[in-house]
């Protein structure tokens, strides 16, 4: 299911301007069917709004964007097989989750209810309450399970999680998996809490500076950095002439981000040297990049 021939999301040489701010400058990426996706970027580097015009809910300044190979404006082929749980999601005054579930249920051709009743027991949800009166975690909830159970062919989650507690956050998780495995489809993630959903994603999607800064699979993302440990003149020593992404100093002790696969040369070295080596999580690497790239010296 990895690749098609036509991608499920193809975005070329997108801008978004907000009047004289550029919020996006030549975003370029492409999206197979079938595929979890975290899509990640600093506050303000314009995630909601890549989301939010893919969905057709929002207008680019520039640039062409495809969904299954088709605009998605007005375009009744397109937007019912699309799903944004967005942060800001609003009800009205007197919905109660099953309103919200009816018309979700009118929209979604894949919605099921059994699943989305299942999620209600799941998230602890109360049935008979408005929404308008929910805790900031419950309003989450209601759209988390929307995102499941409508099983739309694309899913977009921007931020889901906030004000859900780590164990509501788990149950998001473990139910996304199980349920993508049994129904697989497109999902977009944005998080800001990378390691929690670092194992839940086969790509990664950086955005920083206006456009797209890491564009990889995550098992490669992995190995592109390593860190190591001790004297820091032995360090300084390892470090000569390869790309260092952080570094940080305690007393006498270094510790240093080094980009790049780690090999079996340099296995040898850092024994010679005194060092330790250690994996980079996927948060740091991808922090470290982001800083590295803020810094131009990728650039
Ligand atoms: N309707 C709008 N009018 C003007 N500026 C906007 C509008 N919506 C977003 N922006 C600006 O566009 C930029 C990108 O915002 P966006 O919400 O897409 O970022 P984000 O990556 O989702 O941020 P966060 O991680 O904080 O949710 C920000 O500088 C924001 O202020």
């Amino acid at each position: 299911m990895k690749s098609t021939a036509v991608p499920a999301i193809s975005v070329s040489g997108l801008t978004k301007r907000y009047g004289r701010n550029v919020v996006l400058d030549g975003v370029d990426f492409t999206l197979d069917e079938g595929v979890i996706c975290g899509l990640f970027g600093r506050n303000g580097s314009g995630k909601t709004t890549i989301m939010s015009i893919l969905t057709a809910q929002n207008f680019p300044s520039g640039g062409q964007i495809r969904i299954f190979g088709e605009d998605p404006y007005e375009n009744p082929r397109v937007l019912p097989r699309m799903c944004f749980v967005r942060e800001n999601q609003k009800y009205p005054d007197d919905a109660r989750p099953h309103h919200a579930f009816e018309m979700a249920r009118l929209f979604y051709p894949n919605w099921n209810d059994e699943l989305a009743n299942e999620l209600v027991d799941a998230f602890n949800l109360p049935r008979c309450t408005r929404i308008k009166k929910f805790s900031r975690g419950q309003l989450s909830a209601v759209g988390v399970i929307i995102g499941l159970a409508s099983r739309a062919d694309i899913t977009f989650f921007d931020e889901p999680y906030l004000g859900l507690d780590a164990i509501a956050r788990q149950t998001f998780y473990d139910r996304l998996l199980a349920d993508y495995a049994e129904h697989p489809r497109t999902i977009l993630l944005s998080s800001h809490l990378i390691d929690e959903i670092a194992d839940l994603i086969e790509r990664v999607l950086v955005v920083d500076g206006k456009r797209i800064v890491v564009d990889t699979e995550a098992d490669e993302l992995r190995a592109q950095a390593f860190s190591i440990v001790g004297k820091e003149s032995a360090v300084d020593e390892f470090a000569a002439g390869r790309e260092e992404l952080h570094r940080e100093r305690l007393g006498p002790v270094a510790s240093a981000t080094i980009r790049g696969h780690i090999t079996d040369d340099d296995q040898a070295r850092i024994a010679a040297l005194g060092l330790t080596s250690g994996p980079v999580s996927m948060q740091e690497l991808i922090v470290r990049m982001t800083q590295h790239y803020s810094e131009g010296a990728l650039r």
